[in-house]
């Protein structure tokens, strides 16, 4: 008995002093950290946040159900997120972008996402999908070409990765890049395109070495339209049906070497790294969605008379609302987090892996509680429920599904564990 204090009062000392040593090396992280920890902003953050929430609240909710309801691409509402920095947040100054940082992305994304989700989906392919890769690893020519031109919503671009034998499996890309003296000629299906039809560029991952697998694939962005390059029909969607989706089909498609982003080769890691910023944005986008429909069910349960009382005042109610907002609580702090991780230079895939899981299936959870508190008004398209649960499902499928957010978070736990052994 004594021993064990004697343990645990030793190891307590241990703990009080690695605590200190931590926090006098590494205040600044620390300070980042807190960002995640207690639910204030930074200031600009703040500012942000409600410039984003005005813009949705005026200008995309009274527009969502028409955009959904008719397949209308929102070229306006997109103009104006240009107007406002948001289609190109992270990218310089310089360059044309806001100069913010993922934190700020996150945020932007799940405001937005609250008003329109579809206006969400066209934001996150744009910002961290497309212009992503040529953020981390493009040219000055490419950023001069590709970049400035595409940040103030004039213009999108998209991001061709997957292709219609695969999509988890993104190292199988069969479409295939072979050199033909200073151009290469592209060959193959991209399939699910986001922007696909309004894109005016893409950014194209194909095998320039088959015999290499996933490290012989290579990426390459390109103007559009091309010769060569025609597009698939346009996918009726269950949700996000104001963004647009189809194959881009390349036939001998001739592009100048000065396509290629980064190095031959290089193509696997740029799309992975690609993957692990556009996570904390779909993260976001499934926070937006969450919310939205937590804002629904409280409007509603608050008018809603059952038994002589507002359902609001029901206890099996509340569990709900109590149940949808602790989630939402929870996968903001780890969306955030991720986004102060990554702003600060940290590793942060598993975290983004995490935060796009919890945020998606939250999404998916609070959007159902909404039609089950809305009873059959939460079923006819009169209310925005639905629309809320169908949109809410892509958030759980694309830039990687829930099962294989599972397998990220899994690898990289017993990568922790083993390093520890
Ligand atoms: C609306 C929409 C927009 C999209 N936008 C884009 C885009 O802009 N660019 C782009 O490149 N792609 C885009 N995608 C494609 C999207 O990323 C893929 O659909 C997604 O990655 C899943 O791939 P898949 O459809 O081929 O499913 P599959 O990979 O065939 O998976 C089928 C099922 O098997 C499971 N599974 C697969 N492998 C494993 C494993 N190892 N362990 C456990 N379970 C596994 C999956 O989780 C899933 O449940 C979009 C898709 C949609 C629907």
């Amino acid at each position: 008995m004594s021993n064990f204090h004697h343990l645990v009062s030793r190891s307590g000392r241990t703990l009080l002093r690695n605590f200190q040593k931590v926090k006098k090396r590494d205040l600044q992280y620390v300070q980042l950290r807190n960002v995640s920890l207690v639910p204030e902003l930074p200031e600009s953050h703040e500012m942000l946040r409600s410039t984003c929430r005005d813009f949705a609240e005026g200008e995309l909710k009274p527009i969502a159900a028409k955009l959904d309801k008719e397949h209308l691409y929102p070229t306006e509402q997109i103009k104006k997120m240009g107007d406002l920095g948001l289609m190109a947040i992270a990218i310089k100054e310089e360059l044309g972008g806001a100069g913010l940082d993922y934190l700020a992305y996150a945020i932007a994304m799940e405001e937005i996402s609250r008003g329109c989700a579809s206006c969400g989906a066209v934001m996150s392919s744009h910002n961290s999908l497309y212009l992503g890769p040529l953020k981390n690893f493009g040219t000055k020519a490419q950023a001069e070409k590709f970049i400035t031109p595409f940040t103030n919503g004039d213009r999108v671009g998209c991001f061709a990765l997957s292709e219609p034998g695969n999509g988890s499996d993104a190292g199988a890309a069969s479409t295939n890049a072979r050199t033909n003296g200073d151009n290469f000629v592209l060959n193959g299906t991209k399939s699910w395109i986001t922007n696909g039809y309004e894109s005016e560029a893409t950014v194209v991952f194909a095998t320039t070495d088959k015999s290499l697998k996933h490290k012989g694939i290579s990426t390459f962005v390109l103007p559009k339209p091309i010769k060569g390059l025609s597009l698939g029909k346009k996918e009726d969607k269950l949700g996000i049906r104001g963004s647009s989706t189809c194959n881009l089909i390349f036939e001998d498609c001739e592009i100048p070497k000065d396509c290629l982003i980064g190095k031959a080769g290089q193509g696997f890691k740029i799309a992975m790294m690609t993957l692990d910023e556009g996570r904390i944005g779909v993260a976001g986008q499934g926070l937006g969605i969450a919310q939205a429909s937590l804002d629904c069910a409280m409007e509603y349960a608050e008018k809603r008379i059952a038994f002589g009382v507002p359902i609001l005042k029901l206890q099996t109610i509340q569990n709900k609302i109590a149940d949808m907002a602790m989630r939402i609580e929870a996968a903001r702090l780890l969306t955030w987090r991720a986004a102060v991780l990554k702003d600060a230079g940290k590793p942060f895939t598993k975290e983004a892996a995490m935060a796009k899981l919890a945020a998606s299936e939250t999404a998916t959870f609070a959007s159902h509680q909404a039609i089950q508190i809305l009873g059959g008004m939460g079923y006819v398209s009169d209310m925005p429920a639905e629309r809320f649960y169908r949109d809410a499902r892509i958030t759980e499928i694309y830039e990687g599904t829930s099962e294989i957010q599972r397998l990220v978070i899994a690898n990289n736990i017993i990568k922790e564990y083993s390093n520890k052994a």
